[in-house]
């Protein structure tokens, strides 16, 4: 919680430091150049754009650009500066960048490092084997954008940073081709924490239900331990190819299950020593789920053993995609 927050003058602690958005580089308006939407985020549209680093530069710089529009509440102003302050200090690889802002006048801008592989759900949904073409994707490919997200997840541990809403969705890739590298770029839910609970919007539809643990929805209780859970989910959810978890299932439905000890079950041919880390990351006790080290250590065994990396991709079988995909 922070309630060091005021309307005009949101400061924000992280790894025991404090900001506020002089902290912020200011991008000049003019030097930014919005060239085609990308799609509607938390706030408004995000687009695609280029941005010239200095006047006088010929190359301009691809850019992500979020909006918030001018019909905008004072809460959702103070939502989108924190999210602008949370990702200006991060500094990682698997962290997608923050540029800087345009803040001076409506609309108000955030301006990100460009990810042109798009999210890392669309990503696998697209390279599940087709009967024209088997999976551009191995084992291995796969694993290497599990150890991404995991490298990322452990620089927020180190700083003692909760996410709240690891999950395939909110991962970037750098590319779609081989050298790919995936990034955490969506601060969305790590915001929410920072507002007065009282402004929570909604009911519990605004929960990632499928994502988290018993204690966070039943009790908000939030901790590394939420995250580490998280990312269980986001390994199966890589291991299916991008399938939605608990396909079939309603969030309510997930609820009950989960609690009365019901887990994922293992994808098509998911190895079982990937298998093993996801039921780790999913134990009923918090501290006894490993940390992000551990998880990156168990990895790299996986990585080294040639049964693994040798198991073929097959997609799931049973609903076909479009109902798995939705329910
Ligand atoms: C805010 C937005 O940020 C970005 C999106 C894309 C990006 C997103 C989709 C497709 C492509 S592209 C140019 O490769 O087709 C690039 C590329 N880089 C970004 N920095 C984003 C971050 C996420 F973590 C998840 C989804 C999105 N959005 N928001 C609206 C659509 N996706």
């Amino acid at each position: 919680r922070n309630d060091l927050m005021t309307e005009t003058n949101p400061n924000y602690e992280f790894a025991g430091e404090r900001y506020t958005l002089k902290d912020l580089r200011d991008v000049p308006r003019e030097h930014l150049r919005l060239t085609r939407a990308l799609g509607q985020g938390a706030f408004g549209e995000v687009y695609e754009g280029l941005y010239k680093m200095r006047p006088g530069d010929a190359v301009e710089m691809p850019v992500a650009v979020k909006t918030l529009p001018e019909l905008s509440t004072l809460q959702a102003e103070n939502d989108f500066m924190l999210e602008a302050l949370i990702m200006g200090k991060f500094n990682h690889p698997n962290i997608v960048h923050l540029i800087g802002v345009c803040f001076d006048k409506h609309p108000r801008y955030i301006v990100l490092e460009l990810l042109s592989g798009g999210d890392l759900k669309t990503f696998l949904r697209e390279s599940r084997p087709r009967n024209d073409r088997p999976s551009a994707l191995n084992m291995k490919d796969l694993l290497m954008c599990c150890v991404d997200v995991a490298k990322g997840c452990k620089y927020l541990e180190e700083n003692r940073f909760i996410h709240r809403d690891i999950a395939a969705r909110n991962c970037l890739l750098t590319a779609k081709t081989p050298g790919r590298i995936v990034k955490i770029a969506d601060f969305g839910m790590a915001r929410e924490v920072y507002m007065s609970d009282y402004y929570r919007k909604g009911g519990k539809a605004m929960l990632p239900i499928k994502w988290m643990p018993p204690e966070a929805f039943l009790d908000g209780i939030f901790t590394t331990k939420t995250d580490v859970w998280s990312y269980g989910v986001l390994l199966w959810e890589v291991m299916s190819l991008g399938y939605m978890p608990y396909t079939g299932c309603a969030n309510r439905n997930v609820m009950s299950l989960v609690v009365s000890g019901g887990r994922l079950e293992p994808p098509p041919n998911c190895p079982s020593l990937v298998y093993a880390i996801m039921t780790s990351c999913w134990h009923p006790e918090p501290p006894q789920r490993p940390d992000f080290a551990t998880i990156l250590e168990k990895l790299a065994g996986c990585l080294q053993d040639p049964e693994t990396l040798a198991t073929p991709l097959k997609p799931m079988i049973g609903l076909t995609e479009s109902d798995a995909d939705v329910l």
